[in-house]
């Protein structure tokens, strides 16, 4: 059967990469041996037990952590993407106070030392994808958790990024406002065709967003499961209640109790 990674170009790859924080013995390993294969253009989420390695993996992913022994290659040669072909999304929206909204979109762009006409132009583009047209000028603190995490989603794409890599980036928010942001994540993935590794503890929402779901185990951290999700796209709020949508959450929800469990 062919299945979604088989049809697109690979774009980044890990392969048998381990990771201890601390001494070389096996119990110390955090990640085990974990390969896995994301896609272009891919929307790929890692789901697990508490502790598992998801943040460790992502980190190592996003060259925000080294990994102790195994490689990992984006677009075919050996290392993690420049900071110019990635962003990245927090479960904090880590915007800075003193700067306006847009100020804080463009800061990328300001570090990069990037083109500023292009840099506000695409800004303004997402302002309006992310429903955050007539915010510009405010501060951070005077916008909801909601908002100011739309600001971080627009700052994380400023440099149309290839590879976007999101932390929990929703686990903060309630329900309703989670939902609205998935469908404007699943937009916006449309749209960008940018490649998105996410990681979730909401099943529901990895089913809604991904082309794949990696369910890992843990102690030591791994890869127990990958779970293709071949639903149509778009995918609406009534998708949720689909017999289809419905089976592969069970299906992933099955994967994820017996990684908890071993
Ligand atoms: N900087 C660090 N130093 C030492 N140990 C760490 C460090 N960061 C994470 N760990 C440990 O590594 C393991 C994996 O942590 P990680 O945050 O990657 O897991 P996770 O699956 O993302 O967890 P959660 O779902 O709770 O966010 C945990 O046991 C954690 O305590």
């Amino acid at each position: 059967m062919k299945t979604n990674q088989d049809t697109a170009e690979p774009i980044l790859a890990v392969e048998n990469v381990s990771k201890s924080y601390s001494g070389t013995d096996e119990a110390s390993l955090v990640l085990r041996s974990v390969n896995l294969t994301v896609a272009k253009s891919e929307f790929i989420s890692i789901i697990g037990p508490s502790g598992c390695g998801k943040t460790t993996l992502m980190k190592i992913c996003a060259g925000l952590l080294s990994q102790t022994s195994g490689v990992v290659t984006f677009a075919g040669k050996a290392g993690t993407p420049p900071p110019r072909k990635m962003g990245v999304v927090f479960q904090s929206a880590a915007l800075l106070p003193w700067r306006t909204v847009m100020a804080n979109i463009l800061l990328p762009a300001t570090i990069q030392k990037a083109n500023m006409t292009k840099a506000k132009e695409r800004a303004r583009e997402l302002l309006d994808m992310l429903n955050l047209v007539g915010v510009e000028s405010k501060y951070p603190w005077e916008l909801s958790g909601g908002m100011q995490q739309r600001v971080s989603i627009a700052r994380s794409l400023v440099l149309e990024p290839e590879v976007l890599f999101m932390d929990e980036p929703f686990g903060a928010l309630d329900a309703m406002t989670r939902e609205k942001l998935n469908l404007d994540l699943q937009a916006i993935h449309a749209r960008t065709g940018a490649t998105i590794m996410f990681v979730t503890h909401n099943i529901a929402e990895a089913v809604f967003l991904s082309d794949r779901i990696v369910a890992m185990a843990a102690r030591p951290g791994r890869v127990a499961d990958v779970i293709d999700v071949t639903l149509d796209r778009p995918r609406t709020q009534d998708s949720y209640v689909d017999e289809d949508f419905r089976e592969i959450e069970t299906r992933v929800r099955n994967s994820f109790d017996r990684a908890a469990a071993s």
